[in-house]
């Protein structure tokens, strides 16, 4: 992509929402490589670790499933409570400073008997950073637990139950649950029930469909419960081997489309930027967000998703404001919220547009 500095300043500038970031993706270089040094620290035969640092660095395109390896790299890195404090902290800053002024992120409750660290205290620590960021930060963060695909039913069901829980002493943090992992893992459809329990409770749906091709019957089957938002959606249009059925389902049930360009790219799940399915939705009006998934293990930002998308499709700044304005309309916190983040942008946009 060609340097543009006055969009990319235009895109920096503009006021974000970004609806769909996984926490351990979305870590720094810089935050990983504090978190190398201290690991080598306390374990100075850590030639793994060393090696892992350079094959963290910037990346060209990766398949599919050597993005999952970053996460076999990435997951022992953050290992505590502590840790996952830390890099909650540092993962919101990152987004403050890139003008995302309200940010949804998820991540998987994990269980690491060696440290101690629970499902319980894994998320205690997000909800506190989420806490502590407030005072000196300006951005609202909410926060969805994640089931991967690779976990047991029970395993599942525990999440949503803690989810439950924790929502009910978030103060409005915990809005949902998030469905991920490596699509080639599971079937979405075994998770229908605890998918349900979740709706059953008020908690937003937030899931991971059709981002690989080839899983027509299993997308359908749950987009019968009209999720809160759908991630990717790489495969539900006839042309890429979806079929009208999904498309009816979506634009009947108007499901938003959690959008990650650089992540399909990478991830090698859509060939160019300019074949990237946004195109399609977004002609027919269907309601997206454009979004980052993985920051750092994709190495972007959000500003940069926006300009990529405006060079790409030859979008005016005025259709980049528009997109960013209707996210507001699909987030999963409450009508409150919305209000204020519309006066937020409306008090921001004469400035964003007076440098252009
Ligand atoms: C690239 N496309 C993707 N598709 C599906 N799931 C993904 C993903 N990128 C990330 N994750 C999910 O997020 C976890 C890392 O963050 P947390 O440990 O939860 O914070 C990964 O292990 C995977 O389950
Ligand atoms: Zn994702």
């Amino acid at each position: 992509m060609s340097l543009n500095t006055k969009l990319d300043e235009f895109c920096r500038k503009l006021p974000k929402v970004e609806l769909h970031a996984h926490l351990n993706g979305s870590i720094s270089e810089a935050t990983l490589s504090k978190l190398i040094e201290r690991k080598l620290k306390d374990f100075p035969d850590g030639v793994e670790l060393a090696v892992a640092q350079r094959t963290i660095n910037k990346g060209q395109r990766r398949t599919l499933d050597e993005c999952f390896a970053m996460f076999r790299i990435i997951h022992p890195l953050t290992d505590t409570a502590e840790t996952i404090y830390m890099v909650t902290c540092d993962v919101i800053r990152d987004f403050a400073e890139d003008n995302v002024k309200y940010l949804e992120l998820r991540s998987t409750p994990r269980h690491v008997p060696a440290t101690g660290m629970t499902k319980e205290t894994y998320v205690r620590a997000i909800l506190k950073a989420i806490e502590d960021c407030k005072e000196s930060m300006d951005i609202i963060v909410k926060f969805m637990l994640a089931i991967d695909m690779r976990n047991t039913l029970e395993g599942a069901d525990e999440t949503v139950e803690l989810a439950n829980k924790l929502k009910d002493c978030s103060n409005g943090v915990v809005v949902g649950v998030d469905f991920s992992g490596d699509p080639k893992a599971g079937d979405a459809r075994s998770f229908i029930p605890v998918f349900q329990k979740a709706q059953s409770y008020g908690l937003k749906l937030a899931l991971h469909l059709a981002e690989v091709p080839e899983r027509n019957e299993e997308t359908l089957e749950v987009l019968k419960l009209i999720p809160g938002r759908v991630g990717h959606g790489t495969f539900l249009l006839p042309e890429d081997g979806g079929n009208q059925e999904l498309v009816d389902v979506m634009v009947q049930n108007k499901i938003p489309l959690e959008l990650c360009l650089t992540s399909n790219i990478k991830g090698q799940t859509v060939a160019a930027y300019d074949n990237h399915h946004f195109k399609k939705w977004y002609d027919i009006g269907h309601p997206i967000s454009v979004c980052t998934d993985d920051k750092g293990v994709f190495s972007t930002t959000l500003s940069e998703e926006y300009s990529i998308l405006a060079q790409t499709f030859e979008l005016s700044q005025e259709k980049l404001w528009d997109i960013s304005y209707k996210s507001i309309d699909l987030i999963f916190a409450d009508e409150k919220t919305k209000a204020y983040l519309r006066g937020v942008w409306e008090k921001e946009r004469e400035n964003v547009f007076k440098l252009s």
